[in-house]
């Protein structure tokens, strides 16, 4: 394995460049130099979009199997007393892709030096908090022709020590979608409201009503979230705000709560128009699949894991996170795991620090799940099925 203050310098240079989804330009110049440096003779390095695809050519290949590491930072300012800190004004990895990068840059050098028994093709992946890269990225070209029979990936946690892997069988990760609504009424003069149609008015409504959806439509014993993460109104303190926009996320385990959760958001967004005399516009933006891991692929993986004593295995719940990588785990088999990374801030946080020895962690697990290919008896049987 690369040297593990190597790896650090790598996520600290990351961390710097943190980039929106689909201008990860500068961050895949950095992979791309990094993966130039290393031995070439069962490399194969092409791009797509803004990020990268690496297939490393197996020894002895019956399977072609695949890693997957998300680019894109988020719009925070960081507020981490790191001397390595955000070089992007307003941008920050707030979700733990810079780590992720860097531990698929460790396997893929790793790999580079020595091959495993199968060809594995390790991606970096643009856009995953937004709109979504994973699905164009898997119906592109560049991916076709390296298509897998599995897929594998895993996910900070800041909430589980160094050492632990948190994972399941089934669904780990919910169906999410993403809520925009914009509000058009009548601009005014703070004196005259009668003459006006205050979308501060409509929106601040329109926001408490959402609440009522999860509390009370939702089946309690069902887990759904409606968050708004952003509202925009107004130019001045005595002006009446003819535009409202509301920007949030809706949650839900299960598809078909998802469907009642949108169908129920119309319904109040249409009694707001009434409610207000104004115009109400909905956009669903990117939709993500919820992630379902494999089972047997999963079991063999936590056996794997536990029994050559690699990390402290847990079996978590699911969580209300989404992930685009759930599409690719609908086409292909395969999971995505948490991995303890121990801060005292959790993900999406000004002040996240996840502990640089997840990066270790991480590596003595995959190095070795990949070397000894431990997912081949799992393929067997779903080939045999
Ligand atoms: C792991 C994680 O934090 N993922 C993001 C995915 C974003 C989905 C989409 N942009 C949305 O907000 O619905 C998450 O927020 O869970």
């Amino acid at each position: 394995m690369m040297d593990v203050q190597a790896l650090r310098t790598v996520r600290r240079a990351l961390h710097q460049i943190p980039e929106p989804g689909f201008q990860e330009h500068q961050t895949q110049a950095y992979i791309l130099d990094f993966l130039a440096k290393l031995p070439q003779d069962h490399l194969r390095i092409s791009t797509w979009e803004t990020g990268v695809i690496v297939r490393i050519q197996g020894t002895d290949a019956r399977f072609r199997v695949a890693y997957r590491a998300d680019m894109d930072g988020l719009p925070i300012t960081e507020e981490t007393d790191y001397p390595f800190s955000s070089q992007h004004p307003g941008m920050m990895h707030a979700c733990g892709h810079d780590v992720h990068m860097t531990i698929a840059l460790g396997l893929v050098a790793h790999f580079a030096a020595k091959p495993p028994l199968d060809d594995l093709v390790v991606l970096f992946q643009p856009a995953e908090e937004g709109p979504g890269g994973a699905l164009p990225m898997m119906q592109s070209e560049a991916f076709l022709q390296v298509k897998p029979d599995a897929m594998f990936a895993l996910h900070v946690q800041p909430e589980l020590p160094v050492g632990q892997i948190g994972i399941k069988p089934g669904i780990l990760f919910a169906n999410t979608s993403e809520l925009f609504i914009d509000l058009t009424g009548r601009g005014g003069h703070a004196a005259y409201p009668h003459r006006a149609n205050d979308m501060i008015v409509a929106g601040a409504h329109l926001i408490t009503a959402l609440q009522s959806i999860v509390s009370r439509n939702v089946d309690p014993l069902d887990a759904a979230v409606i968050t708004v993460g952003r509202l925009e109104a107004g130019s001045k303190q005595n002006i009446i705000a003819e535009k409202a926009r509301i920007e949030g996320t809706i949650r839900a385990l299960s598809a078909a709560t998802m469907t009642q959760m949108k169908s129920r958001i119309e319904a109040v967004v249409q009694g707001i128009e009434a409610m207000f005399a104004c115009q109400a516009t909905i956009d669903y933006g990117a939709n993500y699949h919820q992630v379902w891991n494999e089972a047997r692929l999963t079991e063999g993986f936590m056996s794997f894991v536990a029994d050559n004593r690699l990390a402290e295995v847990i079996r978590v719940d699911a969580a209300m996170t989404g992930e685009d990588f759930g599409y690719f785990l609908q086409a292909y088999p395969g999971f995505l795991f948490w991995l303890g990374a121990d801060s005292p801030y959790g993900l999406h946080h000004a002040k996240l620090t996840p502990d640089e020895g997840c990066i270790e962690t991480a590596l003595n697990v995959l190095t070795a799940y990949f070397r000894k290919a431990a997912y081949r008896d799992a393929l067997v049987s779903m080939r045999s099925t």
